[in-house]
C-alpha cells in the first residue's frame, strides 16, 4: 500500500489507529487454548472486532516467534486473513530487523515478499546498508525506529555527537538513502513533545507512534506535536485494546476500546 492509499483510507474511516497484536498465550482466554490454533483463532476474534475503528494492525513478531513453528504458523495465517477479509488494513510486521546487506535482502524479503506485510520495522544502527534493502520494494516501506518509547531510548538515541542527537542524525542521514520516500519511522508517544523538532527534520512522512495506553502516552500530545495535513501519523495501542478482557465477550470489549480511541482520533481529525 503507498502513503497516499493509506491517507485515504485514514480519512475514510475517521482513525489512524493501529491495534497491535502482541498475543502473549498466558494473558488469552483460557477457553481458547482448546482451539487447533488458539493464536490465531485470537487474532481473528479481534481483528473481526476492531477492524471498523482502525486502519493498521502490527503484529510483533516476538510474541509468534516465542512459540515456534506454531507462532509462526499462526503469523501467516493471521496475515492472510488480513489480506483475505480486509485488503483495504495496512500491516506491519514489527520485527526490529536489520544487519549486513545480504542478511536484511533475506529479511526483507520474508516480510514484504513470502509474507507480504506493507512494512516492516528496522533498526538503523548497522547503517545505510543495512536498511536500502528494505527499501526496494514498490509499494512498501521500512518504519525506522528514530526515537523509542521506553526508558532506555536516553541511553543512546537522545545522546550528541558534535553538538546534534543521534536520533536526529538518524533521520537525517536515512533521508540521503536510495528509495528514501519509502522510510517511515518510530517516535514513541511517551516522548511526544520532541515530535515537533522531528516534523521540522521529516514534514512529510508517515511516523508510527507506539505508547498510548498501556505506557502512559497521550494521543492529544502526539496530534499537538507530531500531526500534518495529511495526517502523517499512526498510533499503535495492543494491551489496552486486546487485553481489555479475559472473559468470553474479550473481543466485543477490545472493539469497544479501539471505537473510543477512534472517536477520540475522529475529533483531532475535525480539527484540520
Ligand atoms: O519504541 C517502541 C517501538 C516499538 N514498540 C512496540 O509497540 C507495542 C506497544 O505495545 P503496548 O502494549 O501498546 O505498550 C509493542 O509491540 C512494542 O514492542 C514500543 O512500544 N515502543
Amino acid at each position: 500500500m503507498s502513503p497516499q492509499e493509506l491517507t485515504e483510507q485514514i480519512f475514510k474511516k475517521k482513525s489512524f489507529l493501529c491495534v497491535g497484536l502482541d498475543v502473549d498465550i498466558d494473558r488469552i482466554p483460557t477457553y481458547l487454548l482448546s482451539e487447533d490454533d488458539p493464536i490465531f483463532e485470537f487474532n481473528k476474534a479481534i481483528i473481526d472486532a476492531t477492524h471498523k475503528f482502525c486502519v493498521a494492525y502490527k503484529p510483533n513478531i516476538a510474541f509468534y516467534e516465542a512459540n515456534g513453528v506454531e507462532g509462526w504458523q499462526a503469523l501467516e495465517k493471521t496475515i492472510n486473513y488480513l489480506h483475505h477479509e480486509y485488503p483495504e488494513i495496512y500491516t506491519i510486521a514489527d520485527a526490529k530487523r536489520g544487519d549486513i546487506g545480504n542478511t536484511s535482502r533475506m529479511y526483507a524479503k520474508t516480510f514484504l515478499k513470502d509474507l507480504g506485510f506493507d512494512s516492516v520495522t528496522v533498526a538503523p544502527y548497522m547503517g545505510k546498508d543495512s536498511v536500502e534493502p528494505f527499501l526496494e520494494f514498490e509499494n512498501r516501506q521500512a518504519i525506522l525506529l528514530a526515537l523509542t518509547s521506553n526508558e532506555g531510548a536516553f541511553d543512546f538515541q537522545t545522546q550528541e555527537i558534535d553538538g546534534e542527537e543521534l536520533y536526529k542524525k538518524v533521520l537525517k542521514t536515512s533521508k540521503t538513502w536510495e528509495n528514501s520516500e519509502r522510510l517511515m519511522y518510530v517516535v514513541g508517544a511517551t516522548k511526544a513533545e520532541y515530535l515537533k523538532e522531528i516534523r521540522e527534520i521529516i514534514p512529510e512522512n508517515f511516523i508510527l507512534v507506539p505508547g498510548v495506553g498501556a505506557q502512559g502516552g497521550k494521543l492529544e500530545d502526539v496530534c499537538k506535536y507530531g500531526m500534518t495535513k495529511n495526517v502523517g501519523l499512526l498510533v499503535n495501542s495492543s494491551r489496552k485494546i486486546i487485553y481489555a478482557s479475559e472473559s468470553s465477550n474479550f473481543a466485543e470489549i477490545a472493539g469497544a476500546k479501539a471505537e473510543v480511541l477512534q472517536q477520540q482520533m475522529a475529533e483531532e481529525l475535525s480539527k484540520l
